[in-house]
């Protein structure tokens, strides 16, 4: 069906029309209205599906003025339509005169030089004027009238009339017309759809309006995330609609405003608003938005996606090894430390364990889904570690990423930062720490905003506080802001009950790596192992463990292959405090021992004597010495 109709108020132009359909090729609705009932067809016509309408003088006006939604085309009149009826009305009489829109009768002005007589004017720029006009020309004794149908219908009978109307050539150029509409308005629609899907569809919320602050666009989005009624938002004025909108500042002020985090009623948003330009005047703005606690879950799916690896915890209690009083003592404070936010100060020596204590804190707590973000604060060259913990803007300095860097405590949003070695940390890093503690928000180097976050801090080290703040190496204040909550962790030493425990739970542990049959120590073996001081505690503990078990011959581990395993250390050790008694055979064993035990890593570096006295910790000197009995 044809999505254009011709509606119009005279008669004789109907077959004109037609003609002009024929002509074009177009099947158009052609329909006859009365001036009354235009613009009522028009609206009929609008609901059933018509897209342009071509209609003709005042009812062309009438229809407009209906406030109809689709375009009308005016038929218009044509040079040519007013010299064919100019010389029609002359064939009736000398005398013409013609009322009409004072552009019809400038086109008279311009045939009367080409034709060599004039006609009386009358020009009338409203329906009202009509009568009025018709009487002035029969008062200055025309003989016939040109005008419109509706001008003329006043006089007929007392002068003789002619009706100007558009000839077949202006209905074809209306056609036309209504046809690149048509064309213009269906590619409109489809752009309109197209922008209406995308606010639809995406998650930012998205608020649009006119230069005085009038909404004419809220995507369901916006409306989700500031809790706004439906039907209650387009049209309003935004500033009686949100209280902190900014959009009249933008307008005013011509400037954008990005990426500011705002409350607006009751939600915490992140917005970009830019005004709306054409032809260097703003005319409106527009802003989109997102809500901040969302944007940071997402971030954190992200992060726990790309950081796997670093960001989870290890240990659980299930695989915490220990039944000593002062190591359940120290177990008991993590059980109930992990039931509140506070933040803990984890010390020992090293190796004791104070970075399970802290995985286990986090795997007992509520945070335990969130990220578990280890920074071992001696590790990090010191001229870096500020821009690792509170990462950087784009440009924050030379050699500054593109795009920027996000800090260690931005990932650990909603999970727990766990900083070994915190005594490690310069000055101005101790400053910025205390700022995220009590202000729970950090600032990437560079930049201006604060990015709100969500930790908790567990700290460890291994030296005196006490000590380094007297010295003030220490600030006493985050000294105090970190150790609310403390754990001291004994060393190895003290709770030697707990050695033969770690030494089977490592076994387990190590022997599908080992390809050994099951191992265990004897008696001899274990008390030299519970003998020795541990300065390196469970970690060391748990690699002389996996020496002996590569170095032991049979399924039992003795006491030769622990000293093999233990290195000049536990040698020495062991002639210490074997030096009174029994000594010539003590030694000449322990030699026995430690030429074994040469021989056996000789053999696992295929002799390469360089790469065993760095693994024995001797020169290679004093290797060849020892392996030649000297
Ligand atoms: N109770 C335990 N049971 C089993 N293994 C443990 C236990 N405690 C610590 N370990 C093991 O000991 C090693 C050292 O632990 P961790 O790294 O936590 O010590 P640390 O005190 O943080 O050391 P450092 O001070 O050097 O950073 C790790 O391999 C860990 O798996």
């Amino acid at each position: 069906m044809s999505r254009i109709a011709i509606l119009s108020p005279i008669d004789e132009m109907i077959p004109v029309a037609k003609e002009a359909c024929r002509k074009t090729g177009e099947n158009l609705i052609v329909k006859k209205v009365n001036f009354d009932e235009a613009a009522s067809t028009a609206r009929e016509l609008e609901q059933a599906g018509i897209e342009v309408i071509i209609s003709r003088g005042m009812a062309g006006i009438k229809i407009i003025e209906s406030g109809i939604e689709i375009p009308v085309v005016q038929i218009p009149i044509t040079g040519y339509d007013l010299l064919r009826t100019i010389m029609e009305a002359r064939k009736l009489g000398e005398n013409i005169g013609i009322a009409d829109t004072p552009d019809i009768l400038q086109g008279v002005e311009t045939i009367e030089k080409t034709l060599g007589f004039t006609i009386e004017k009358y020009p009338v720029h409203s329906l009202s004027e009509v009568e009025a006009g018709v009487n002035s020309l029969i008062g200055r004794n025309i003989d016939v009238l040109i005008g419109k149908s509706v001008y003329v219908s006043e006089v007929r009978g007392c002068v003789q009339t002619v009706i100007l109307s558009s000839g077949i050539e202006s209905l074809i150029q209306a056609i036309n017309e209504a046809k690149t509409l048509l064309e213009v308005r269906r590619a409109e629609v489809k752009r309109t759809k197209q922008l209406q899907a995308i606010l639809d569809f995406i998650a930012d919320g998205v608020m649009a309006v006119d230069g005085e602050g009038t909404i004419t666009v809220c995507n369901p989005s916006a409306r989700k995330i500031l809790n706004l009624p439906e039907d209650e938002v387009i049209g309003k004025n935004i500033d009686h609609l949100l209280i902190n909108s900014r959009m009249k500042k933008v307008i005013s002020s011509g400037k954008e405003e990005l990426n500011r985090i705002q409350e607006e009623n009751g939600v915490k948003i992140i917005a970009n608003r830019i005004p709306i330009r054409h032809e260097n005047k703003v005319f409106g703005a527009v802003c989109t938005f997102q809500e901040l606690q969302k944007l940071q879950q997402q971030e954190q799916e992200i992060r726990k996606k790309l950081l796997h690896r670093g960001h989870i915890t290890k240990y659980e209690l299930s695989n915490i090894v220990g039944k000593s009083t002062s190591y359940q003592q120290a177990i008991e404070k993590v059980k109930k430390y992990s039931k509140v936010d506070s933040t803990v100060l984890l010390t020992g020596e090293t190796g004791v364990g104070k970075e399970v204590f802290a995985h286990l804190i986090h795997s007992l707590s509520k945070r335990s889904e969130g990220p578990f973000v280890a920074v071992n604060c001696a590790a990090i060259p010191k001229n870096l570690l500020e821009s690792e913990l509170f990462g950087y803007v784009e440009g924050a300095f030379t050699g500054a990423r593109k795009g920027g860097k996000t800090g260690l405590f931005e990932l650990a949003h909603q999970g727990t930062i766990f900083l070994d070695e915190i005594g490690e940390l310069a000055e101005p890093v101790q400053a910025q720490l205390l700022r995220v503690l009590q202000e729970g928000e950090v600032m990437r180097l560079g930049d201006e905003r604060v990015i709100p976050i969500n930790i908790r801090v567990i700290a460890a080290s291994n030296r005196d506080f006490d000590q380094m703040v007297e010295e003030g190496k220490f600030r006493a204040d985050l000294y105090y802001r970190l150790n609310i909550l403390d754990i001291q962790i004994p060393p190895l030493r003290q709770r030697v009950e707990d050695i033969p425990l770690l030494c089977s739970h490592f076994i387990d542990e190590l022997l599908p790596n080992i390809q050994k049959e099951m191992l265990k120590f004897d008696e001899e073996a274990m008390e030299m192992m519970q003998s020795y001081h541990w300065p390196g505690n469970i970690r060391q503990l748990r690699n002389i463990v996996e020496r002996c078990m590569i170095l032991s011959q049979g399924k039992v581990i003795d006491k030769g292959t622990v000293l093999m395993a233990g290195g000049k250390d536990f040698v020495s050790q062991k002639s210490q405090k074997s030096a009174d008694i029994d000594a010539p055979m003590e030694n000449g064993r322990l030699k026995e021992y430690e030429r074994e035990y040469i021989v056996e890593v000789l053999k696992k570096v295929n002799g390469n004597k360089t790469e065993a006295a760095k693994i024995l910790g001797i020169g290679r000197t004093t290797l060849w010495r020892k392996i030649n009995n000297q």
